[in-house]
C-alpha cells in the first residue's frame, strides 16, 4: 500500500499555520529547518517538489504584535502581507544553506478556474520544477477574501497537486493524521491509516473545522484529498512534529493517513477532461498526425496540422480530426485559433519567430489528449 508512496515522483507539500507558527509565537524557524533538510534529501532522490505554505497570516499578526486573530477582512489581508514577506525570507534562507532556490508563487482558486491562467501558472511550476528550484506557494491573501475567511490552503494544495500532476500531496498539519473523532474533544480516538479518499464514512470524522491558528480542520483536508484524487494523486494527512516525518515517508513508513484514489492518474484526468469541456474549434490534421497521435500516443505538433477552424483561446478543447472528417481526439490547444493559424505546417523551433514567443513545442500536448 505505502509503495505509492515510495514510488511518487511529484510531491506537493502543504504546511498549516497550525504547524509553522509556534503556538502563535512567529514562524518556527527551527521546525522549517528541520523540514527543509528532508525536502533538500527528497530533492536529491530525484523527487521533485511543490511546496504550499500558510501561515502569513499568523506571521504578519506576530510582527504586528497582534496576539488574536483580527475579524475584519481588511487587517487579515494587512496581515497576510505583512507576514508573507517574513514566511518567504525564512522558506528562501532555509533552502538556501543547502544550496537551494525558492520561488515565489501567490494564487486564487480563480486563477485555477480560467483555462488560460491556469495554462500559464502550469507553465511556470513546471519551469521552475525543471529548474530544481522549489516553488513556495501561498493563497494570494490581498485579492482574495474567502480563502482567508476559511483558511483553505488544503484545497488550494490539491489543486496544485490537480496542476502540477502530482502523485503525492502531503498535508502535514498538527495531529498525527486523520482519527476516526477529532482528538481535541475525544482522547480515545484512534488514527485512520488507510481509507479510499471518496469513503463516505469519512465526512463524519472529519466533522470539526480547524484550531485557533489553522482554519480549515480536518474537513477542508478530506475535500482536499477527494480533489487530488480526481487527477489520480494519493494524499498522506500526517503529524508535521513527527521525527523525521517526510524522511519516513518516503521509505515507506506507516505513518499518517494515506486517502487513495480510485482511479489511475492519467485515467482520472482524462476522464475529467471528457466530462468538463466544451470544443470551441477543429484542427484538420494530415495522415502522419493521425497516425501519430492514434497508434503512436504523441502530442499534436502544429507541423501535423493542415486547417484550423472556428475560435478558441489558449487552454480550450478542440476537436482533432482526420483529413476525411473523422474524429481522432479532443484535448486542451496550447494557442488561441490565431496563433494556431500562423504555426501550423511549421515545425517547433519556428514558432518563436513566428508568434514571438514559444508557450509549448506541441499544440496539444499528449496529456492533455483523449483519444476517440
Ligand atoms: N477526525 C479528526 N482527526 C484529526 N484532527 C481533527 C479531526 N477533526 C477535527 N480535527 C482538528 O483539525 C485540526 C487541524 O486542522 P487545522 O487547525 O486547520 O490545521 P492546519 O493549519 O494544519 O491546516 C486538528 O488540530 C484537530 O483538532
Ligand atoms: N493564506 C493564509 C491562510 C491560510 C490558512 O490558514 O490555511 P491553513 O492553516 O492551512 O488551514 C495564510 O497564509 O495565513
Amino acid at each position: 500500500m505505502r509503495s505509492k508512496v515510495t514510488g511518487a515522483q511529484r510531491w506537493v507539500v502543504k504546511i498549516g499555520s497550525a504547524l509553522l507558527t509556534a503556538d502563535g509565537k512567529g514562524l518556527d524557524r527551527q521546525a522549517m529547518a528541520v523540514w527543509v533538510e528532508q525536502m533538500v534529501a527528497l530533492h536529491e532522490a530525484g523527487v521533485e517538489l511543490v511546496l504550499v505554505s500558510s501561515g502569513a497570516v499568523a506571521a504578519g499578526m506576530s510582527r504586528l504584535g497582534w496576539t488574536s486573530r483580527p475579524s475584519a477582512m481588511h487587517e487579515l489581508q494587512a496581515a497576510a502581507a505583512i507576514g508573507q514577506m517574513g514566511l518567504v525570507q525564512a522558506w528562501e534562507s532555509s533552502f538556501a544553506e543547502h544550496g537551494r532556490h525558492t520561488a515565489q508563487i501567490l494564487l486564487t482558486h480563480d486563477d485555477l478556474s480560467d483555462r488560460k491562467r491556469y495554462l500559464n501558472a502550469r507553465s511556470t511550476l513546471r519551469a521552475l520544477v525543471e529548474l530544481k528550484v522549489i516553488p513556495v506557494i501561498n493563497e494570494n491573501d490581498t485579492v482574495v477574501t474567502d480563502e482567508i475567511r476559511f483558511g483553505d490552503n488544503d484545497t488550494l494544495a490539491a489543486l496544485v497537486a490537480n496542476l502540477v500532476e502530482a502523485d503525492l500531496l502531503v498535508i502535514l498539519t498538527d495531529r498525527d493524521g486523520m482519527f476516526d473523532a477529532d482528538p481535541r474533544n475525544n482522547p480515545d480516538a484512534k488514527l485512520i491509516y488507510e481509507a479510499r479518499a471518496d469513503d463516505p464514512a469519512l465526512d463524519a470524522v472529519a466533522g470539526g473545522t480547524g484550531g485557533a491558528l489553522g482554519r480549515g480542520g480536518m474537513q477542508t483536508k478530506l475535500r482536499a484529498a477527494r480533489l487530488a484524487a480526481r487527477s489520480g494523486a494519493h494524499t498522506i494527512i500526517v503529524g508535521g512534529r513527527l521525527e523525521r516525518v517526510l524522511d519516513r515517508l518516503k521509505s515507506g513508513e506507516r505513518i499518517g493517513t494515506l486517502l487513495s484514489p480510485e482511479r489511475g492518474m492519467l485515467a482520472a484526468r482524462k476522464q475529467w477532461l471528457a466530462g468538463h469541456l466544451q470544443t470551441r474549434g477543429t484542427l484538420v490534421l494530415d495522415a502522419g498526425a493521425v497516425s501519430a497521435l492514434s497508434q503512436g500516443n504523441k502530442s499534436l505538433l502544429p507541423v501535423g496540422v493542415k486547417l484550423v477552424q472556428g475560435s478558441f483561446r489558449r487552454g480550450e478543447m478542440v476537436v482533432c480530426v482526420a483529413p476525411d472528417g473523422r474524429e481522432i481526439a479532443r484535448g486542451l490547444a496550447n494557442y488561441s485559433a490565431l496563433e494556431a493559424q500562423k504555426i501550423i505546417g511549421q515545425s517547433s523551433d519556428a514558432i518563436v519567430g513566428l508568434l514571438g514567443y514559444m508557450a509549448e513545442p506541441e499544440l496539444v500536448h499528449r496529456d492533455n489528449l483523449i483519444l476517440v
